[in-house]
């Protein structure tokens, strides 16, 4: 497979939904496959909260591959011996494309604080922004799961004519005030973190203590991407082997798990970022600017199809089969498509139970070929 990552700068304000704009703006992105002579095989793939361009294929010096390598590859579910795919770093997330530590072109410092909020619109607006300059008029699908899928739910509405498939896999029309609190934890854990010093913090800080605020948020996060079953499958009431069962902080292997993915995450993931996602996750709702959900989703043009998983206790399939109902409600029966996959993993199944959903997605794509 051919892989390639690259940077796209913009010497031009991109408004915000805010009201506010990014003077000038980057997209750190990555492809796979070769884009055909009439531009017509692309696949828009989008990442989730702490996603990246990174979606597939494996580095030199990589101990794991991209996000979605299971998915993404020549001969996989978007096989890239037909399709070329385009994966972009969001704006805010720290991957390399702009973000709140990026310089302010007006002020020559870094944003930190001053950042704007960014919302899913902004995101793909950006992205739009992207294909225009890659001369990319159509996608054949635009593919992405939790934010993710709130970016595909964005492009059917926003841009209905862009792609032919939109495929969205455990997630939402609005965010509930279920995730709104969850994500709570992880702005206030952050915000009272000494390290975090109101955003001032030294990224040599960062390095060497990392930041228990990110980490307690991560935790919080971890919980609710994963569940009940996969914690008992996976660790029962194993108890770390070297740790006593009568010291107050030994640990079972649940805890040395939650306690080693969430202390790691600080060295890859900034705070800043994390506090700007959480927000754009939480301002999310297809519907804003309508009097309701359905006049958003009269928009769409292409075919919808939404992928739920059975145990997932962050994005619920009932909030998947809402937009079924609103897309049969509105007389696009044939537009729509639901699948509910059978899970182990919650949330985070997207990522890990691919084998469940490949050859829904397969069949789908045949539709073009
Ligand atoms: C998605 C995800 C949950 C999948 O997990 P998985 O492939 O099933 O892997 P596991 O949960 O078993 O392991 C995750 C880590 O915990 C470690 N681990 C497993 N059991 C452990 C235990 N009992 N104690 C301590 N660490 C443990 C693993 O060794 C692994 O470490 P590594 O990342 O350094 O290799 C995980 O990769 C993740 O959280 N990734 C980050 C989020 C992400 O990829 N986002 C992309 C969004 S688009
Ligand atoms: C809300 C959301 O995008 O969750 C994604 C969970 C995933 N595990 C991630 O860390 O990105």
């Amino acid at each position: 497979m051919k892989i390639e990552t690259k940077v796209e700068k913009f010497n031009e304000p991109l408004y915000l939904e805010s009201g506010r704009l990014l003077e000038s703006f980057e997209l750190i992105y990555e492809t796979y496959g070769e884009l055909n002579k009439d531009k017509s095989n692309v696949i828009i793939v989008c990442h989730a909260l702490s996603g990246s361009h990174h979606a597939a294929g494996r580095y030199a010096d990589e101990a794991k591959p991209g996000w979605w390598d299971k998915f993404i590859g020549d001969g996989k579910a978007i096989d890239t011996t037909k399709y070329f795919v385009i994966c972009s770093n969001t704006i805010g997330s720290s991957y390399g494309s702009t973000n709140p530590l990026s310089i302010n072109p007006s002020t020559k410092i870094e944003y930190r604080l001053k950042f704007p909020v960014i919302t899913i619109s902004d995101i793909v607006k950006a992205q739009m922004k992207l294909y225009e300059r890659l001369g990319i008029k159509n996608a054949v699908a635009v593919v992405g799961g939790s934010m993710g899928g709130m970016q595909a739910l964005c492009y059917s509405i926003e841009y209905p004519t862009f792609a032919k498939h939109i495929i969205a896999l455990a997630t939402t029309a609005y965010t509930r005030p279920w995730v709104i609190g969850i994500n709570k934890i992880a702005i206030e854990a952050i915000r009272h973190d000494k390290i975090f010093n109101n955003g001032n913090y030294k990224k040599e800080d960062l390095k060497a203590l990392g930041l228990p605020g990110l980490a307690v948020g991560r935790m919080a996060g971890l919980m609710m991407y994963l569940s009940p079953n996969l914690f008992k499958n996976k660790f029962g009431r194993d108890y770390v082997t070297t740790d006593g069962l009568y010291e107050l902080f030994g640990r079972f292997e649940v805890e040395k798990y939650l306690e080693y993915n969430s202390y790691s995450f600080p060295k890859f993931f900034d705070p800043l970022s994390y506090l700007y996602i959480c927000k754009t996750i939480n301002i999310f709702d297809a519907g804003r600017n309508k009097d309701k959900l359905e006049d958003s989703f009269d928009k769409i043009q292409a075919k919808l199809h939404l992928i739920a998983f059975s145990d997932d206790m962050l994005f619920f399939p009932e909030e998947m089969e809402e937009i079924r109902d609103i897309m049969i409600k509105l007389g696009r029966k044939n537009q729509v498509t639901y699948k509910l996959i059978n899970s182990n993993s919650g949330h985070d199944s997207f990522l890990v139970e691919v084998e469940k959903f490949q050859d829904y997605v397969k069949d789908i794509l045949k539709d073009n070929e």
